[in-house]
């Protein structure tokens, strides 16, 4: 098979379930790096991005609690390229180990990636992505009395949370090492946590308090560096019409028109479902010849060996 140029994103079940030590997502990461080494055997190009919104909440909270004159809270956006770098530590080291037992020759490394949002991006007014941990009803009480200033939404029946602006992105500062990485036989981790938000101001990238979703970054490189495939990995092994419904339905191969029609139908939920299937459709739509995929980390191996997922083309 010809060598293809793929960027995966993956899902928060690949770093973090319930247990939010580093320990526990470290190990996560190294079970998630088994399936991902499957691209790098078959000889794929391998690019890697990952969410980071649970991780930047804990973070923030971490700033705050500790902060004093002399040791200030760090912002937002420095708070997201600190995560890029933990999690790209972990991930680098775990696909490094299974690099290794595969016996292959391939280095990982870990990019700080700025991505390019909009200033006047309608998002910097209208919070909307999670972040951190769910409160209960009664948690979040205490939790709003001390920090007002900040605006939290119960998230799809699982709690409460906090959440931020979170622009969509308009261009990937680095994408050009990117390319040079995967040129140069190197396996990059890059827009981490969907970048670190920033706007131009004349000569310079200025970053902004914001998390931009890994999906619509990730498909934003996919674009830059021409990649064959955009591969969202979550916890499902396909989209479906009517999810959980008895009548539920699976998708294998979707053209964007049909996608769109579903979106029509509301038949993707927002915040979760939805942003994978715009992130697709803007990548095949964008690309000359990209497809896309989402499936979950588990069905990599039958995606590779029989295209099992849900594969959306033109
Ligand atoms: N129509 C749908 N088809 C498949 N999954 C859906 C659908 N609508 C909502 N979902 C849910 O969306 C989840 C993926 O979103 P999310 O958990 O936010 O992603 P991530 O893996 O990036 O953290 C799936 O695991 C599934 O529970
Ligand atoms: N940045 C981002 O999209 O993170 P999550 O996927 O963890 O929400």
């Amino acid at each position: 098979m010809a060598k293809r140029r793929i960027v995966v994103a993956l899902g928060g079940n690949a770093i973090l379930s319930k247990d939010a030590s580093a320990e526990a997502q470290q190990q996560a990461l190294r079970d998630t790096a088994k399936y991902l080494v499957q691209f790098i055997k078959q000889g794929d190009d391998l690019i890697v991005s990952h969410g980071n919104g649970p991780q930047v909440g804990n973070l923030l909270l971490q700033q705050a609690a500790g902060s004093t004159d002399k040791n200030p809270a760090m912002p937002l956006d420095t708070a997201v390229a600190m995560t890029q770098g933990s999690i790209g530590y972990w991930m680098q080291n775990a696909l490094d180990e299974e690099i290794t037992k595969a016996g292959l020759d391939k280095d990982v490394t870990t990019m700080v990636t700025q991505v390019e949002v909009d200033p006047d991006d309608q998002a910097f007014t209208n919070p909307s992505k999670p972040i951190g941990p769910f409160y209960t009803e009664a948690e979040i009480k205490d939790i709003k009395a001390a920090h007002p200033e900040y605006t939290y939404v119960e998230d799809a029946g699982r709690g409460y949370r906090r959440v931020v602006p979170s622009p969509r992105p308009t261009g990937v500062k680095e994408y050009k090492v990117v390319n040079a990485l995967v040129d140069a036989g190197i396996v990059p981790i890059s827009v981490g946590g969907g970048g670190v938000p920033v706007v131009r101001e004349g000569d310079r990238l200025v970053g902004r308090e914001a998390v931009i979703d890994k999906d619509f970054a990730s498909e934003k490189l996919a674009e830059l560096v021409h990649a064959d495939l955009l591969i969202i990995l979550t916890a499902v092994d396909n989209i479906y019409i009517n999810f959980n419904k008895p009548d539920q339905k699976k998708l294998e191969t979707v053209s964007v028109a049909e996608l769109q029609e579903y979106i029509d139908q509301d038949q993707f939920a927002k915040g979760s479902m939805l942003p994978k299937v715009q992130a697709a459709i803007n990548f095949v739509n964008n690309s000359e010849g990209g497809k896309a995929v989402v499936t979950s980390l588990e069905n990599v191996g039958n995606f590779l060996k029989n295209g099992d997922g849900t594969i959306i083309t033109k």
